[in-house]
């Protein structure tokens, strides 16, 4: 079989993950897994897990990592068979070790974006809260304002995407992230990206994968459903 390939999207809220690694499902024909999408998908079909985690997320609060773990792994154990992106997770060192017990990890892509981009392109972000879909109104915004291209239903925007709540979330996120890519700079796989504009940096992205990601895995261009 050929070689699967294994990679991590990381970088504070806004940063562009979503969107990067859409593009990346898309070029690359890797399957996307977002962390975000499997705790809604969890609580939408009211698993165990999914009920614990709802409870932490009506508050605010981040879900706890053994929450998160008894989440995800079985998930990613069942993905022996394909190459993946995770983006969302992992969001502690906690889970960057319980995530390194239980598949080796081929590349990091860490997103390092100023402030101020951060907080204006989260002032404009909108969601469609069922499939996780992401508008922003200047950058990507959809066919008809403040409605879902694909479904028609209406378009939110989170309470915590407010530039009051961001400085928490963006100091929390620095704390959090720093051990995680020291661990992953550690082993030589991390790759940072900075600027201001998406698509300044997703060429040197898609370069980078190119030489790292083996032909055949790009034949599986679909998005993996919950079981
Ligand atoms: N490893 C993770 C991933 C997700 N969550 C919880 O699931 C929610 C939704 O995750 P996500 O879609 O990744 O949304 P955001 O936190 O808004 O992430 P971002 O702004 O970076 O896109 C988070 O707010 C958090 O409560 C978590 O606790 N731990
Ligand atoms: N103006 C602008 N908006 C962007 C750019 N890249 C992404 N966005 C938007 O910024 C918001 C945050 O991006 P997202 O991919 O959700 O980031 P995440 O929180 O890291 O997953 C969304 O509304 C995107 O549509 C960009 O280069 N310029």
């Amino acid at each position: 079989m050929a070689k699967l390939f294994r990679a991590v999207i990381m970088g504070p809220p806004g940063s562009g993950k979503g969107t990067i690694s859409e593009r990346i499902a898309q070029s690359f024909g890797l399957a996307r897994l977002s962390s975000g999408d499997f705790v809604r998908e969890n609580i939408a079909a009211n698993t165990d897990a999914g009920v614990l985690a709802k409870t932490y997320i009506e508050r605010g609060l981040l879900v706890p990592d053994h929450v998160m773990t008894r989440l995800l792994l079985p998930r990613l154990e069942e993905m022996t068979r394909h190459s993946w992106l995770m983006d969302g997770f992992p969001r502690t060192l906690a889970q960057a070790k319980a995530l390194n017990s239980t598949c080796d990890l081929d590349l990091v892509i860490s997103l390092n974006i100023p402030y101020e981009t951060l907080k204006e392109r989260l002032s404009d972000r909108w969601i469609h809260p069922a499939s996780g879909r992401v508008y922003n109104m200047g950058f990507n915004p959809p066919h008809v304002q403040g409605r879902d291209d694909i479904s028609g239903e209406p378009l939110i925007q989170h309470d915590d995407d407010k530039p009051e709540a961001l400085v928490a979330r963006l100091r929390h996120y620095k704390d959090v992230a720093k051990p995680i890519i020291d661990l992953y700079k550690s082993k030589g796989i991390l790759h940072t990206f900075s600027g201001t504009e998406t698509d300044r940096i997703w060429p040197y992205i898609n370069s980078l994968l190119s030489t790292k990601i083996p032909s055949t895995s790009q034949t599986d261009t679909q998005r993996i459903p919950m079981p």
